[in-house]
């Protein structure tokens, strides 16, 4: 069966300043209905310049985009909003609420939708992300970690299609980091959501279906995380660094240690390790 094309990027370019330089030139990509796409690109690459364009907040300069059938316009840009949810690298700029369950709202009364409802949805995002239990609590007592749960259960009591993720991980320790992804990956795969999410830490793409690399304001190369970590010595050049385990695998493939793949995880390292062990 086909899958339904959720974002079109097509030939999209885009300036900051009328006689600027290009910060995005002819960027074509699209995401299907239920995937995870990682956009990775070293700091100025343009990745969030591609998140603002996915919900309206700049527009293109030349090409279009197009989401959920929708072209990205002036007439649209409510409707996309509604369609695409974003969150930001820092949760004390995104909160509008005095208490979790008041932000929680926020949106979905700028929205209409009914009280009743509201309820439902403001308990069941917030039990998705595990905050069912700081309804009342006022944002400014939460960890980065918690505050960042209640952005994303914010944005999914808007019920968009895409959630995108602007580097929103960044400011958390790598154990809330973890945390946070693997919770929004629970979610994407239970409500059937395209997931972005934009970083410049090779780490973070691992779970993802497929990767976008930007370099310079173009796609270097759309692949998955797997084929990706094979090319350390290319990515290297374009100022990214393979994680510890695909570094490693890299080093014993020279050594001559016969690993058929870029291990993305320690445990898929020892697996491979202990076959050719066995082996021997
Ligand atoms: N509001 C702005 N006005 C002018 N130039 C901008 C503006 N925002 C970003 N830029 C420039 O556009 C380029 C791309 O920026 P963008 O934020 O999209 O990159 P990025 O890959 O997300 O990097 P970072 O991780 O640093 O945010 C950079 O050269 C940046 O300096």
């Amino acid at each position: 069966m086909d899958r339904k094309k959720l974002v079109e990027f097509k030939n999209v370019s885009f300036q900051y300043e009328e006689e600027g330089a290009l910060v995005l030139n002819q960027v074509s990509f699209d995401i299907y209905e239920g995937e995870w796409v990682a956009i990775i690109g070293h700091n100025g690459s343009g990745k969030s310049t591609i998140a603002k364009l996915l919900n309206g907040l700049l527009m293109p300069k030349d090409g279009e985009i197009i989401v959920d059938g929708k072209k990205v316009d002036d007439d649209t840009v409510w409707d996309i909003r509604k369609d695409v949810g974003m969150v930001f690298q820092n949760p004390d700029n995104q909160f509008v609420g005095a208490t979790v369950q008041d932000d929680v709202a926020f949106g979905m009364e700028n929205r209409g939708v009914p009280r009743e409802e509201m309820r439902e949805r403001i308990q069941r995002t917030l039990s998705a992300v595990r905050m069912q239990d700081y309804l009342i609590t006022e944002p400014h007592r939460l960890s980065g970690g918690q505050k960042q749960r209640v952005a994303i259960a914010s944005v999914l009591a808007i019920a968009p299609k895409v959630l995108i993720l602007d580097e929103a991980t960044a400011m958390l320790d790598p154990t809330g980091r973890k945390e946070i992804m693997h919770t929004v990956n629970d979610i994407q795969e239970s409500e059937g959501l395209s997931l972005i999410t934009i970083t410049h830490d090779l780490q973070e793409i691992v779970q993802a279906d497929r990767v976008i690399v930007m370099n310079k304001g173009q796609i270097w190369k759309e692949t998955t995380p797997r084929e990706l970590f094979l090319q350390r010595e290319e990515l290297r050049e374009i100022g990214l660094d393979v994680p510890f385990v695909a570094q490693l695998t890299d080093e014993l493939r020279k050594q001559g240690v016969p690993l058929k793949e870029a291990a993305l995880n320690h445990e898929e390292l020892l697996e491979e390790l202990w076959k050719f062990n066995s082996k021997m």
